[in-house]
């Protein structure tokens, strides 16, 4: 009767016993199954995990329990982040793959580490040896054995509890029974020494909290100090730019600027290509001719040079030295006769454009003698738009100044314009036998297909000719 009222008590003091909040860290090494196993404890499929990068956090209700479980990732680079969630959790859940023998060094290493760390140790460890399904799975002694287990937590005096399970087996309600077994356990001995833990977990967290926002004014202080050095830097930078742009005047060997203006360019030019005309000439000094018309190139080309065409490359202006050359070669030859005969008429110089595949040879020797009837000179061509032969303007009928009258301009028009008129007055004169009749035996069908052609023609034209005459008299005062 009394142990009744004993047990009846109990059930109602904890269920009037607060609802409390617990956080748990899971770690382990990576490929362990702690996502799987957080997942199963979550009622998810625990199948199609990835690996965490970083942590994730899975929220449960167990009994009086608000249990908050952060699965951190287990990878060499990620687990530094481990003791930043120290501090708040109230156990450890160590998840250890089994069936990974030749991990078991490093899962022992691993989870010394955590051990021995301030703010975990005293903290109740549950050990989960999972992949109990894969074959040659280490059993819960050989585990123990390997990691060394009791040494470990005696040494930090944390209490353990060793599970065999397997992540895969089952989720949610049909977890795998040690999974749910060992998280009990956890929870039942947090419950036990909640308050002591909890008053750790509060001091531990504001030393964490307090930590941290150090870290941060730090980290802050730290940006803050490299951003100034940064800027006085660029103030000294600039400050030295300053200066050196005065340095730059200074007399100091200066480089050549390979973009010079264009017309200094042509001009060397110019004087390169007067350099080897001069040498051409040491090589013939007896033509004169010849120096006459280099004279005239010379000037020529001081001319293109000025001109707005100008080119600063010295391939083309040799081009044009070329398409010059050969008329005014041409043209020397052709006006030889007129400056002899009439020397003191003022010559005017015309620049005349040869094709350039044409060749043909400088005649130096003057004495030769001349064909009787010399070849026209070509057509004068300037530098500028070439005059073009323009076409008589356009104008209206009526504008235009003509002896006769409208009418007969009209006829003439309409006579030009319209020669079915003709043909049909033709074929009148044909079929009728009018004034010339080549073929007097033509059948009647072919007189009357003749004639209907004829009346065709005839009603054709005189619509042109009445739209036409429409048409004109706009234009036309008749
Ligand atoms: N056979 C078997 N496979 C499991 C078990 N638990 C997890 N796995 C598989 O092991 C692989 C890794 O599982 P995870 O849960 O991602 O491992 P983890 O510890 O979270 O890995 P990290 O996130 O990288 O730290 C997955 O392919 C799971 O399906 C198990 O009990 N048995
Ligand atoms: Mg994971």
């Amino acid at each position: 009767m009394f142990s009744l009222m004993a047990t009846c008590c109990g059930w109602v003091r904890r269920w009037r016993e607060p609802v409390r909040k617990v956080t748990l860290v899971m770690v382990g090494l990576d490929n362990a199954g702690k996502t799987a196993t957080a997942k199963g404890i979550q009622g998810e499929y625990p199948e199609d995990v990835a690996p965490t990068v970083g942590f994730s956090k899975v929220d449960l209700r167990q009994g009086k329990f608000e249990v908050t479980i952060f699965d951190l990732g287990g990878g060499k680079k990620i687990r530094g982040i481990w003791k930043n969630y120290y501090a708040e959790s109230y156990g450890v859940i160590f998840v250890v793959d089994s069936s990974d023998e030749q991990r078991m060094e490093e899962t022992k290493e691993t989870m010394s580490e955590v051990l021995r760390h301030p703010r975990i140790s005293g903290k109740p460890i549950l050990v989960l040896a999972n992949k109990q399904d894969k074959e040659g799975a280490l059993g819960e002694a050989d585990v123990i054995e390997c990691l060394s287990l009791e040494q470990l937590v005696n040494e930090h005096k944390c209490l353990c509890q060793i599970e065999p399970c397997s992540a895969v087996l089952g989720y949610g309600k049909k977890i795998d029974k040690s999974i749910k077994k060992g998280l009990y356990w956890l929870l039942h001995i947090i419950a036990r020494d909640f308050d002591a833990l909890n008053e750790r977990i509060q001091k531990d967290t504001m030393e964490q909290r307090a930590l941290e926002e150090q870290e941060k004014q730090e980290r802050a202080e730290r940006v803050r100090k490299l951003r100034e050095e940064r800027e006085q830097r660029e103030r000294e930078e600039a400050e030295l730019d300053g200066t050196s742009g005065l340095a730059d005047l200074d007399p100091e060997p200066v480089i050549v600027n390979p973009f010079q203006p264009i017309a200094s360019v042509i001009i060397e030019n110019e004087k390169k290509l007067e350099k080897k005309r001069q040498n051409m000439e040491k090589d013939n000094d007896g033509c004169s001719l010849k120096h006459k018309m280099d004279h005239e190139q010379i000037e020529t080309q001081s001319q293109i040079s000025n001109s707005s065409q100008r080119n600063s490359e010295f391939g083309l202006v040799e081009n044009y030295q070329e398409a010059l050359t050969q008329p005014l070669e041409n043209e020397d030859e052709t006006d030889q006769p007129s400056s002899e005969s009439d020397n003191g008429k003022k010559k005017t110089k015309k620049l005349r454009i040869k094709r350039s595949h044409r060749v043909e040879p400088v005649s130096t020797d003057e004495s030769a003698p001349k064909s009787p009837t010399p070849p026209p000179p070509p057509p004068p061509v300037g530098w500028g738009t070439p005059k073009v032969t323009r076409l008589p303007k356009l104008q209206l009928l009526g504008e235009t100044r003509h002896n006769g009258n409208a009418k007969g301009s009209v006829f003439r028009y309409l006579c030009t314009l319209h020669p079915l008129l003709f043909t049909s007055l033709l074929q009148k004169t044909f079929i009728f036998g009018g004034l010339s009749n080549p073929q007097p035996s033509l059948s009647l069908y072919t007189k009357f297909s003749i004639l209907f052609n004829f009346l065709f023609l005839n009603a054709l034209c005189l619509y042109i000719i009445w739209y036409n005459y429409i048409y004109l008299r706009i234009y036309i005062k008749v």
